[in-house]
């Protein structure tokens, strides 16, 4: 799979709000259909409004909690069924909440490794296909006010890494890749604040030190739909900054 995405099928997880919705925009914008996958009950007024701008027969509303594998994989089989092929998926759910650290594990990283496995399952041997994993700068530099949080961006990092390697090895043509964003002014950052403030006060200099300028998540879906239509980036990581927009890195 490579270059343009006009009528390809796509998947998005978290696909209700911030880089999901973004990201869900820009592929309607460019001609893909999309199942878009949430736990939020605002997924049905979003799918009805992005039906009314691309058209309702190329979104697919597909409530589901991602942490829940079976629930899961019948989602990603309903993406297939309603469209006929699946060629292209964003693990992009994703929470912020380490006083639950386990709920935390299971729908940052759980979900992305389930989510690799089930579109291995559904993409054709032929055409192959292209994944999208959403970790964050964290997972590259652990944070000290997050640090479930930023375990589950490392694990989302190296699963990846093999991953290609993996699929590699076997000459299964699907490429696979890692977005790594600092801070995108999102439901999750703008709900995060108050519960740092609940921290520890050199927790809360320290998270202070790290924020920088916010980025759009229209920006972030850039750098996705870029690791999705060129055909060159397979195993990459692409990391997102405000004051330097994007690096690739090792
Ligand atoms: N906002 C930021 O600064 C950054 C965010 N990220 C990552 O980007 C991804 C998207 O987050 P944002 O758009 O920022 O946040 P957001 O809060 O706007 O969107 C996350 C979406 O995931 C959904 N979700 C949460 N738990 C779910 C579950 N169990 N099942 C299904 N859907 C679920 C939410 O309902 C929400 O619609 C996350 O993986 C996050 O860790 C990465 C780097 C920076
Ligand atoms: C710093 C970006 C690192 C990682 C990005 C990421 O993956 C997820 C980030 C999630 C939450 C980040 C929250 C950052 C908050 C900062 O703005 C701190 O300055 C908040 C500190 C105190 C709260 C102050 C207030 O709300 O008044």
């Amino acid at each position: 799979m490579s270059g343009r995405v006009s009528g390809l099928v796509a998947l998005v997880t978290g696909a209700a709000s911030g880089i999901g919705l973004a990201t869900s925009r820009h592929l309607l914008k460019s001609g893909a259909k999309v199942g878009a996958i949430d736990i939020s009950t605002n997924l049905k007024s979003t799918c009805d409004a992005l039906g009314k701008e691309f058209g309702s027969s190329n979104i697919a509303y597909l409530p589901c909690d991602v942490s829940d594998d079976d629930a899961l994989k019948s989602a990603f089989k309903e993406t297939k069924e309603q469209f006929g092929s699946l060629d292209i998926v964003v693990n992009n759910a994703g929470i912020f909440d380490e006083d639950n650290w386990g709920k935390l594990l299971k729908v940052n990283l759980q979900s992305v490794i389930s989510g690799t496995y089930n579109a291995m399952e559904l993409m054709s041997p032929d055409k192959g296909g292209v994944i999208v994993n959403t970790a964050s700068v964290s997972g590259l530099s652990p944070l000290p006010f997050c640090p479930a949080y930023s375990a589950s961006k490392s694990g989302i990092i190296a699963f990846t890494k093999a991953m290609k390697n993996n699929l590699e090895l076997r000459g299964i043509k699907i490429r696979i890749n890692s977005i790594c964003p600092a801070g995108v002014e999102t439901a999750m950052v703008m709900n995060a604040g108050k519960v740092i403030m609940s921290m520890p006060q050199p927790i809360i200099a320290a998270a202070t030190a790290s924020a920088g300028e916010l980025m759009k998540p229209e920006f972030i879906a850039e750098g996705i739909m870029e690791l999705i239509t060129d055909a060159s980036r397979n195993g990459a990581i692409l990391m997102i900054e405000p004051d330097k927009g994007f690096t690739y890195v090792e």
